[in-house]
């Protein structure tokens, strides 16, 4: 008989293993510091363009752009707690309401929740759009005060149309003591193309630009968060400025750096080791990157999971290193198809996909000149082929791709 082995204390004897984390909720994406590091001058323009709401004015809207992780968020909510916490002293009403749209991405529910920000009781679904839209200006025009609504992503908001924001920036002309402005956050420079030119423009009455952080910068915003994070002695010398590196490398991506950082820590702990060294950041650069691939690939649409399947199968067709051209990928893309019996789309069509593909840096396609037969492109793959592989065959519908290789590839190369 098997006897069961006893657990008693599991979780103590974890405990009682020394960390080397102080306090690693420090360096998660939700955490801001009480200083920002290398971002005055950006404080400083919003804080101009806001001070309006401390005479009692409105205040310009504000569109705010950059890459992911250059502060934007953080900066933001930085200012936007200062205001508030300057208007309390000063006796002036003024709120600052924080949305995330890539969590509240509908009209509706924006409405719902900034009618619920002050208090109307309003469900979350249900009624007319009209009628939250009425609630939200009753609720805050019941007295003087401004109101500023930062939306953050915003970009993800107007996928599903722009009223809410042509009415919000309309909204001034009905109220009579309230008074509301917006500030837009986005990492996409070229969402505003699709915007009705009339919110374009008020959205865009003021605009600032958060360029990438370099290495150094990188450098002192983690140092100032390691020593927060991680118990004295704990970081070999080269951790901070490998972490650093590797985020420059990327675009200056603040939020990259630190994620390096924690999940270096991570690695290290679980393997009892007292340091975190050079090797344990290689490893999370590794782990981090096969995660976020992961996570891109696992969220395709189908179409573009079987594109970038017989990519991946045309590179491994045994000529390793050689480069797949889209002909080539249109052939197997088709085949892959009527095996599963999904639609096939046009060739244009799918070339769009593998467009989409390579902007999001799954694979790289650089166009190439045949002589006198015209212009290809050649695809190479930029992400790890066998995770990517396992990754799209977890999809029920590619499932039954499995033993394609065998079955068809045969024939095709032979
Ligand atoms: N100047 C800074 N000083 C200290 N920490 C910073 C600074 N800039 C960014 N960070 C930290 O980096 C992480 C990412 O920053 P933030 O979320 O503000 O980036 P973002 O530009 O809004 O990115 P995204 O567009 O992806 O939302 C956060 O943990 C934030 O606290």
């Amino acid at each position: 008989m098997i006897k069961a082995q006893s657990l008693d204390g599991l979780f103590e004897k974890l405990l009682d293993g020394k960390s080397i984390f102080k306090n690693k909720e420090v360096l998660r994406p939700s955490y801001t510091p009480d200083l920002l590091l290398h971002r005055n001058d950006q404080i400083n323009s919003l804080a101009t363009i806001l001070v309006s709401a401390l005479r009692g004015e409105t205040p310009s809207n504000v569109l705010i752009y950059g890459k992911t992780g250059t502060g934007k968020t953080a900066v933001t909510r930085y200012v936007g707690k200062e205001l508030e916490r300057v208007s309390e002293d000063k006796s002036i009403f003024c709120s600052v309401v924080y949305i995330n749209c890539e969590v509240i991405d509908t009209q509706y529910r924006l409405l719902a929740n900034l009618a619920r920000h002050f208090e109307e009781e309003v469900p979350m679904t249900g009624w007319p759009t009209d009628q939250v839209f009425m609630k939200f200006k009753e609720a805050i025009d019941s007295r003087e005060q401004v109101i500023i609504i930062i939306l953050d992503e915003i970009d993800k908001l107007i996928k599903k149309g722009d009223d809410v924001l042509y009415n919000l920036s309309r909204i001034n002309t009905d109220l009579r003591k309230a008074k509301v402005s917006m500030i837009g956050v986005s990492n996409d420079l070229k969402f505003t193309e699709f915007l009705d030119p009339r919110v374009k423009s008020s959205l865009g009455e003021e605009e600032l630009i958060f360029p990438p952080y370099d290495a150094e910068q990188i450098s002192d915003i983690l140092k100032q968060r390691a020593k927060m994070a991680y118990n004295d002695g704990v970081l070999g010398e080269m951790v901070i400025p490998l972490c650093a590196a590797f985020a420059a490398q990327e675009h200056g991506d603040a939020r990259r750096a630190l994620d390096l950082l924690r999940v270096s820590g991570e690695i290290a702990e679980r393997e009892n080791q007292p340091q975190v060294l050079e090797e344990h950041v290689r490893r999370a650069q590794e782990k981090i990157e096969i995660d976020r691939v992961v996570e891109v690939v696992r969220t395709l649409p189908t179409q573009s999971k079987l594109v970038l399947y017989s990519i991946i199968l045309l590179r491994n067709r045994g000529r390793e290193g050689k480069n797949v051209t889209t002909g080539e990928m249109y052939n197997v893309y088709r085949q892959l198809c009527h095996h599963i019996d999904v639609d096939i789309l046009t060739q244009r069509r799918v070339t769009d996909l593998m467009s989409e593909l390579d902007m999001l840096g799954i694979v790289n396609a650089v166009v190439v000149s045949k002589g006198r037969y015209g212009r290809t492109k050649e695809i190479s793959l930029s992400v790890p082929v066998e995770n990517t592989r396992k990754v799209l065959l977890e999809d029920y519908r590619l499932k039954p791709l499995v033993d394609f290789k065998a079955s068809v590839f045969n024939k095709m190369f032979s």
